[in-house]
């Protein structure tokens, strides 16, 4: 390792310390949009019809569950795999489909992976100068080393890989993806090998600096928190096709179907059918706009929508279960006509112990109602 004994203390807990602001070097985003994509690997339909318009700039998050298609759209727009139909759009330009078929290299797409892969041979210098060959050497140089003092990680240029640490690799492959000032940058997963207690700060760090560059970014994750933070606009995927997309406000307040809400709470659910419009659950009677009359029908509730109150108010309930969060209590309470007991997330002064009898008050503003047909 290069740094001695006298290393500083951040180092030594291996927080990151990003680089100098203003180093980036600005790109000039591109409008990215896929229009129809369809891709199979045999029996498998990876892709099945995706539509998606990214504008210069925006930062999107591909969110869904591992085989849904995320990787296979990000190889597609970075030209490492050919659709088998549709057309992959760079400001306005075809680079896939109709008989056309651009290379990775003539895309001004960068492409970050989740192992980062970083050449373990070459120095930190020489993995971030290698996405530059196609500049003159010198000019390569300025321009990776300007990268690598964005990142913070300047001073370690003469390093290999193998001596850093994974929050460092991570913003050596950063700086290795934006060097070259892509118009669009897709990641796959760029956070996922970081341990929890780096992540946020690398992350809210990596975001800092794509705002910097200015370009038009894709990040692949399976997690919705994350696509929450970062994302201006999350586009879910399930078996190959955009379920939704929108702000993640939009999201995670009016969900379009059974599968978009569970992504992104973990509901109490009760089962009930639709009669006139309306559900009639043993929690309450809620309406179940667009449902047909009989139809089968969930009603999600959200765990900080249960309120707890003295008994004798609202619906009567027992304690199961408590168990302190820090921010929140989580409680488990047992609820006449319900097979499984209520989730609450709680922070009240009242904090009945298990066992105890409660009122059980539902929160109707957190209720959604949904067909039940849905996967
Ligand atoms: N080269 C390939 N050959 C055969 N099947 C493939 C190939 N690449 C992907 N698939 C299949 O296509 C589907 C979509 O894969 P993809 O890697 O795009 O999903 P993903 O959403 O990125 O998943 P993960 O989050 O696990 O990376 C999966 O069923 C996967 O098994």
């Amino acid at each position: 390792m290069s740094r001695g004994p006298a290393a500083p203390f951040r180092d030594r807990l291996r927080l990151p310390r990003f680089g100098q602001r203003g180093t980036a070097g600005a790109s000039i985003p591109a409008e990215l949009a896929f229009e129809g994509v369809v891709q199979t690997y045999g029996p498998v339909r990876a892709l099945d019809g995706v539509t998606l318009a990214i504008a210069p700039g925006e930062l999107v998050c591909l969110l869904g569950h591992s085989g849904c298609g995320k990787t296979t759209l990000l190889r597609i727009a970075a030209g490492v795999e050919q659709p088998a139909a549709g057309q992959v759009r760079l400001d306005g330009r075809v680079v896939s489909g109709e008989g056309i078929f651009l290379p990775p290299e003539r895309r001004g797409v960068g492409l970050m992976f989740q192992d980062y892969a970083l050449f373990p041979h070459l120095t930190i210098l020489e993995n971030v100068t290698f996405g530059l060959r196609s500049l003159a050497a010198g000019d390569a140089e300025i321009a990776a080393r300007r990268a690598l003092s964005r990142v913070g990680l300047e001073r370690y240029a003469a390093d290999y890989p193998h001596m850093l640490s994974g929050g460092e690799q991570q913003r050596v492959a950063l700086a290795r993806s934006i060097a070259p000032r892509p118009g669009v940058l897709l990641m796959d997963e760029p956070f996922s090998n970081l341990d929890r207690r780096l992540r946020d700060a690398v992350r809210d760090e990596t975001v800092a600096i794509l705002r910097e560059t200015g370009a038009t970014t894709i990040v692949v994750t399976h997690d919705p928190e994350e696509a929450m933070r970062i994302a201006d606009r999350i586009v879910l995927m399930r078996a190959g096709q955009v379920v939704q997309e929108g702000p993640a406000e939009d999201l995670y307040r009016r969900p379009v179907d059974l599968f978009a809400a569970r992504f992104f709470c973990d509901f109490n659910e009760v089962e009930g059918v639709c009669r006139n419009g309306r559900v009639s659950t043993p929690i309450g009677i809620f309406p179940a706009p667009g449902l047909e009359e009989g139809a089968a029908a969930v009603v999600c509730l959200r765990p900080q929508g249960v309120r707890l109150r003295a008994p004798g108010f609202c619906l009567p309930g027992r304690v199961v279960s408590r168990r302190f969060l820090g921010e929140v209590d989580l409680v488990h309470v047992a609820v006449q006509g319900l097979d499984r007991p209520l989730q609450a997330r709680t922070r009240e002064s009242f904090r009945p112990d298990e066992g105890a009898d409660v009122g059980v008050d539902v929160d109707s503003n957190e209720v959604l109602v949904f067909a039940a047909s849905a996967p």
